[in-house]
């Protein structure tokens, strides 16, 4: 076996180990990077684009139910072609994932290795016949979906995200296992498709935890989707169909997409090897801020340690654990608010801390309401549902968090994220000037019904909502 020296190793091209390679090679050209699977990113081959130029098509398709109501006649002659719609998908797929892998070859070159990477120690990689002595390893192998013992028996009837954008057709009644994210972004997008889906889950909408989005969310997406929650699922072959089942409900289905939650890839990769505990899914302890594992000069970034499964915290945690890996000691970061989205129709966002999180740490604050079914921009647009919570620290009036369900609700997640960021508070907020009419007015009408529920019950407002003029205004 040949063996190389470097400075650093980093296992898996995906977009954590890409942005670890960015950091590192600013400061040494002594490194390799490792990848035996497909290159360009699972995010854009079976992540973020594909599911999303789904879900486009989808809803463009499901506005021909709303157009007669607006006077335009004929819509419901559309028809939706299954597999011209896949193939569509996986053309916009694969001009994302080519450019990925134009540019992890252009980056890389030949510090790409084309092998499995094993750890054999906290200093030793190996790849195929090549072993490399190193100063520190970036593990970043990403995740694959999880799947409980019993469901690969479907075989050809279970899809995944794995898969399911390789299919060339869908039959017409499939369940959807799991009510995350995926199973609730594919689900509606396949129904709005026309596909008959039955979801099934033990629990519903996991990435919120305020009792009113919830509420809404379920709500509305139940008006849509056949959604059956409680008990554990379970199912049976007969023939070439699958029935599905929890305690109330039976649904028979061509297939099944399992979309129970992501596990990290780190099966095999020699983690024990480092010569620390590992919890009971294999996994050792990191620190969150510089993505060290205990105290080896090892790192570990995006889905592979299973804390935050999405794109920009993945790249994040590339950055962190590249800039560490090179590093004369692990420096601690600042890690970025929280922002999620779930691209359902209307989406599910969540911004800085969660409901939960504030009452878990027993923070006083005031919750600001806005209800979309009388939203003046929504009803233009025919979409006047949702709900949003923002959440207000009740002595400093700071915007702390947010929860909704609303249309456009990934801009408003946004701008929310950013007030969270920069400390602003909702005086600070009702400051900014909003148009009319837009959806952007239902941030100030939460934010007018926050500060009447402050301490001080909004009395500052009655100081003018610009505040006072200061030296060089912008007006
Ligand atoms: C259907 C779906 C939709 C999603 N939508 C969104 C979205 O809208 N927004 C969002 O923010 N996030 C979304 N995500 C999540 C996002 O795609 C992931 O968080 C992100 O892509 C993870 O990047 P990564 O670098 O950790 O993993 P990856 O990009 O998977 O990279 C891991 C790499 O490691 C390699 N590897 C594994 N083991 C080894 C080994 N032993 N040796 C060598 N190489 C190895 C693999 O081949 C792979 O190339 C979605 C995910 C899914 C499944
Ligand atoms: N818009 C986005 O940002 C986006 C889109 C898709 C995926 N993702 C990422 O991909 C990850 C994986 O998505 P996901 O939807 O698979 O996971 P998830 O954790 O969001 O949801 C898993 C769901 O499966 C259910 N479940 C688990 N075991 C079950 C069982 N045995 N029987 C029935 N139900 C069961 C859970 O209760 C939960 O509702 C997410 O964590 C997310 O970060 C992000």
């Amino acid at each position: 076996m040949e063996s190389k020296r470097v400075k650093a190793v980093i296992i898996g091209a995906g977009s954590a180990g890409l942005s670890a390679m960015r950091q590192i090679r600013k400061y040494t050209d002594e490194y390799v990077i490792i990848d035996n699977g497909k290159l360009g990113t699972k995010c854009a081959r079976n992540g973020c684009m594909p599911s999303k130029a789904l879900i486009s098509v989808a809803n463009g398709f499901h506005k021909r139910d709303i157009l007669a109501e607006a006077g335009i006649t004929g819509a419901d002659k559309a028809a939706a072609n299954i597999p011209q719609v896949l193939a569509h998908v996986r053309r916009l797929r694969d001009g994302f994932t080519n450019r990925m892998i134009e540019v992890t070859k252009e980056l890389a070159g030949e510090k790409l290795i084309r092998a499995k990477a094993g750890i054999v120690s906290p200093d030793t990689v190996s790849a195929g016949d090549l072993t490399f002595k190193t100063d520190s390893i970036v593990i970043a192998t990403g995740s694959r979906p999880r799947l409980p013992h019993g469901w690969e028996k479907l075989g050809s009837r279970l899809f995944t995200s794995d898969n399911i954008f390789e299919a060339e057709n869908l039959p017409p009644r499939i369940a959807v296992i799991g009510m995350g994210t995926i199973g609730l972004e594919l689900g509606q997008a396949l129904s709005r498709l026309g596909i008959e889906i039955s979801l099934f889950a033990r629990k519903s909408f996991g990435q919120i935890s305020d009792p009113e989005i919830k509420a809404a969310a379920f709500e509305i997406l139940g008006r849509e989707l056949n959604v059956n929650i409680g008990s554990d699922v379970s199912f049976d072959c007969d023939g070439d169909e699958v029935k599905v089942r929890n305690a109330d409900t039976e649904s028979t289905v061509d297939a099944v997409i399992a979309a129970m939650g992501v596990e990290p890839d780190i099966k095999d990769l020699g983690l024990e090897n480092l010569g620390v505990d590992l919890d009971s899914r294999g996994m050792p302890s990191f620190d969150f801020r510089t993505m060290q594992v205990a105290d080896l000069p090892v790192y570990i970034a995006g889905d592979a340690n299973g804390s935050r499964p999405i794109l920009h915290e993945a790249v994040d945690e590339g950055s962190i654990a590249g800039h560490n890996a090179v590093a004369e000691s692990p420096e601690k970061f600042c890690r970025r608010v929280g922002l999620s989205v779930i691209f359902t129709h209307p989406q599910i966002a969540k911004a800085g801390l969660s409901f939960k999180e504030i009452k878990s740490r027993g923070i006083s604050f005031v919750v600001g309401n806005e209800d979309f079914a009388d939203q003046a921009r929504a009803r233009l647009e025919m979409e006047a549902h949702g709900q949003m919570n923002i959440y207000a620290e009740s002595e400093t009036a700071r915007l702390i968090g947010a929860e909704l369900v609303c249309p456009d609700g990934e801009h408003l997640a946004h701008v929310l994220a950013l007030a969270i960021n920069e400390r602003k508070s909702v005086y600070d907020m009702l400051r900014m000037p909003f148009y009319h009419p837009t959806l952007a007015e239902s941030l100030r009408a939460a934010l007018l019904d926050a500060a009447g529920k402050l301490p001080d019950k909004g009395k500052k407002l009655n100081l003018g909502l610009c505040g006072s003029c200061p030296e060089k205004p912008l007006c």
